[in-house]
């Protein structure tokens, strides 16, 4: 078995373009065109989704059963374990010492917007309903147990009986809560809870999903394109492809019919773990910004390295990727590779792996809608518009791609609805 040789890549970064490091010498211009970057971006996604609306269909959660434990609800993945905290008014606790627990909860939450080391609440994500707010929260799921230290204090977890909860952390952490803190889990099924959090704001949230304008002329390119429905139209079926730690691929065929049609172990995850094992990055948005920096041509075999120049009887160009890291397979091209160079091979290889899943099984399945959710698509423009491209290309403008501004905390809101809202009461 042949091994990485990450020293010998780290020992020989010294001289290349992007000299990020480590976190302590990446340079404070870099981080603040990390900071601009995912602020445009969010910036641009400000004003979408930020209430539930038509509520016919989505009755309001009954005020008067709140307690804190309905306030909470957890979708711990194989990366990320994220939050969703329902700030309801003060006045629905009848209970006084319930009512001031309340209070310092909030105090604790929104004294910051960072928690820890990991820690974060995506401000700009709160979605305003008729009866209060629900925040969105995220960790590190490595980090899990300082997280509910941090959220929670420990005359508030002696109050908290317990918390629903999905995603695999719901079982491998089960006993932990147990024993800790003797906070039951209430488990619920990673995607029957995705599909509810995906469709309620599908439905009821204006804008929640928005698509790219491939065409490159119009001034507007890089801006994300709010989706119209017509509220008479169904939005089934669509294909949901979740690009978390791994992929699942879902044919969701109306509201209470889907099937996991495909997957692929090529996630979110093998990204973070490649950029781990190959430079010297250690986070997750620095190797996003060092991957724009990138040459991916000192890590990637051309057709034009193999041909000289383009195969053309098959209309092959000369800058197209024939093997990822091909290069890599002659050793002494390790080291014309900088980090930058490797976080963006890694980025294109992993968005055209998961594209080409996606388009095909929209293809195998007759669907000209594909969403897409997960957190490797956080702030991850670069990939959105890839897939964009990618997805209009092959499929000769029949199929779109759609992203979404909740990227990753569907399953963590569908499992707050599907214990809270009396509409699924009965699943
Ligand atoms: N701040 C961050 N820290 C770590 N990873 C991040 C961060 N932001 C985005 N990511 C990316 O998001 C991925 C995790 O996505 P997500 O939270 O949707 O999946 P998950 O629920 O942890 O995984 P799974 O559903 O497969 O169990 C990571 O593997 C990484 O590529
Ligand atoms: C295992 C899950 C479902 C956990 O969310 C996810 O990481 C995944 O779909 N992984 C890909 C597995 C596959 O290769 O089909």
């Amino acid at each position: 078995m042949p091994t990485i040789n990450k020293a010998h890549i780290k020992r020989n970064s010294e001289d290349k373009s992007f000299k990020t490091t480590s976190n302590e010498h990446a340079s404070s211009s870099t981080n603040n065109e990390i900071l601009n970057e995912v602020i445009k971006h969010q910036y641009a996604l400000k004003s979408f989704a930020r209430t539930i609306e038509n509520y016919e269909d989505l009755i309001e959660l009954d005020t008067k059963q709140y307690n804190l434990d309905s306030l909470f609800a957890m979708d711990i993945g194989g990366s990320l374990c994220k939050i969703i905290f329902f700030e309801c008014k003060s006045e629905n606790f009848e209970n006084t010492e319930l009512k001031e627990l309340f209070k310092s909860l909030k105090n604790n939450i929104f004294s910051t917007e960072d928690y820890g080391f990991s820690g974060i609440r995506d401000r700009y994500k709160s979605i305003k309903t008729k009866t209060g707010c629900i925040h969105f929260i995220l960790f590190e799921t490595q980090r899990v147990k300082n997280a509910v230290e941090l959220l929670f204090q420990n005359d508030i977890i002696k109050n908290i009986k317990q918390i629903s909860c999905t995603g695999g952390g719901s079982y491998k952490f089960e006993e932990y809560f147990r024993e800790h803190y003797n906070i039951e889990i209430k488990k619920y099924d990673e995607f029957k809870s995705l599909l509810t959090g995906l469709n309620a704001l599908l439905k009821y949230s204006p804008n929640e999903s928005y698509h790219y304008n491939i065409d490159k002329t119009i001034n507007d390119f890089d801006k994300p394109i709010p989706d119209v429905y017509d509220n008479s139209k169904s939005i089934f079926p669509y294909l949901l492809v979740n690009v978390g730690s791994g992929v699942s691929v879902l044919h969701v065929k109306d509201e209470n019919n889907f099937e996991r049609v495909s997957g692929s172990g090529i996630g979110g995850a093998t990204f973070s773990g490649l950029v781990n094992a190959l430079t010297n990055i250690n986070s997750f948005d620095e190797a996003l910004q060092a991957s724009r920096k990138g040459n991916s041509a000192n890590v990637n075999m051309l057709v034009g390295d193999i041909y000289g120049g383009e195969y053309q009887s098959f209309n092959l160009p000369a800058n197209m990727v024939a093997s990822f890291f091909g290069k890599f397979s002659k050793n002494d091209s390790l080291d014309k590779a900088s980090d930058a160079d490797i976080c963006n091979a890694l980025l294109v290889m992993i968005t055209n792996n998961v594209g080409q899943v996606a388009y095909l099984n929209a293809m195998r399945y007759n669907l000209t809608k594909i969403y897409f959710s997960g957190n490797f698509l956080r702030s991850n423009v670069v990939a959105m518009k890839a897939l964009a491209n990618a997805i209009h290309f092959w499929s000769h403008g029949e199929i779109q791609a759609h992203f979404l501004k909740h990227e990753g905390y569907f399953g963590a809101l569908g499992t707050f609805f599907l214990n809270n809202l009396s509409q699924y009461n009965n699943i």
